[in-house]
């Protein structure tokens, strides 16, 4: 099944970022986001009537700049900040992040390797240039997570993150469907990671489709080999679009 057929003009799209809609890369700051992906974007957008969402783990002002000019529906670090599709933000009560912090800077200062990200409510601690790391970053931030109420731990690709505890990739895409233009649609998440896992299981209790892309166990009904392929899905779903319209 391509996503041409999957995406039916009553659907909602819910589009995870890093390693989804752009490859991953070696740093975050680093990603590239080719323009006919803008392009797509923008085509899928007017074609669902404004009905698609970025659903990231990054703050809302990243995706904004990196998909600029674009400004879609994004809920960013992991649903704890979202701004709907009329511009209004909500954002979720934070909770201190003091431990996590130092915990995080301090194995950072004994390995140059490793990166802090701070984003609003969360931290995360990158360890994709010193791989060998993974367990004594996971073992520090549980540590230090364990010590902070609020919070809780999220393992991505490469990277470990504290994160306000009510926050969730489904949770924002649930409250996304209450609201127009996405109320009343089936909804449609494509995501990479394990911190899509919830998103898919969502939609799909919802009577939609969650799209894994890579390789990996997945609770997603569809699969996609990687973020060229999901690219090239999304141009043929404009292009088959065009023909239906014209
Ligand atoms: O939910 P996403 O949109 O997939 O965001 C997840 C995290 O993405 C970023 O980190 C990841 O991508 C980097 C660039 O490709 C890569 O260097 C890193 O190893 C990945 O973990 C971002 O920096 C995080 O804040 C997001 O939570």
């Amino acid at each position: 099944m391509t996503l041409a057929e999957i995406l039916h003009p009553t659907c909602a799209l819910f589009l995870d970022f890093d390693g989804t809609v752009v490859d991953l890369a070696p740093q975050p700051h680093a990603v590239h986001v080719p323009e006919p992906l803008i392009v797509s974007l923008r085509e899928l957008h007017e074609y669902l009537r404004g009905a698609v969402a970025v659903i990231s783990g990054r703050p809302i002002a990243q995706i904004d700049d990196f998909l600029s000019p674009l400004r879609l529906a994004v809920a960013g670090v992991h649903g704890a900040e979202r701004r709907t599709a009329i511009g209004e933000v909500i954002l979720q009560a934070t909770h201190p992040l003091d431990n996590v912090e130092a915990a995080a800077h301090r194995l950072a200062s004994q390995h140059p390797g490793l990166l802090v990200e701070h984003k609003r409510g969360s931290v995360a601690l990158h360890y994709r240039q010193v791989p060998e790391l993974e367990e004594e970053c996971l073992h520090a931030m549980q540590e230090a997570v364990a010590d902070s109420p609020g919070l809780t731990l999220l393992r991505g690709k490469m990277v470990v993150e504290a994160k306000p505890g009510g926050a969730s990739k489904g949770r924002a895409i649930e409250d996304f469907l209450q609201e127009p233009p996405f109320a009343g649609r089936t909804p449609v998440f494509i995501g990479d990671d394990r911190t899509d896992e919830v998103g898919f299981s969502t939609v799909q209790r919802l009577g939609g489709m969650g799209i894994k892309v890579g390789e990996g166990a997945t609770v997603a009904w569809h699969r996609l080999a990687d973020p060229a392929a999901l690219r090239r899905e999304m141009e043929a779903a404009v292009a088959a679009r065009m023909t239906r319209t014209s």
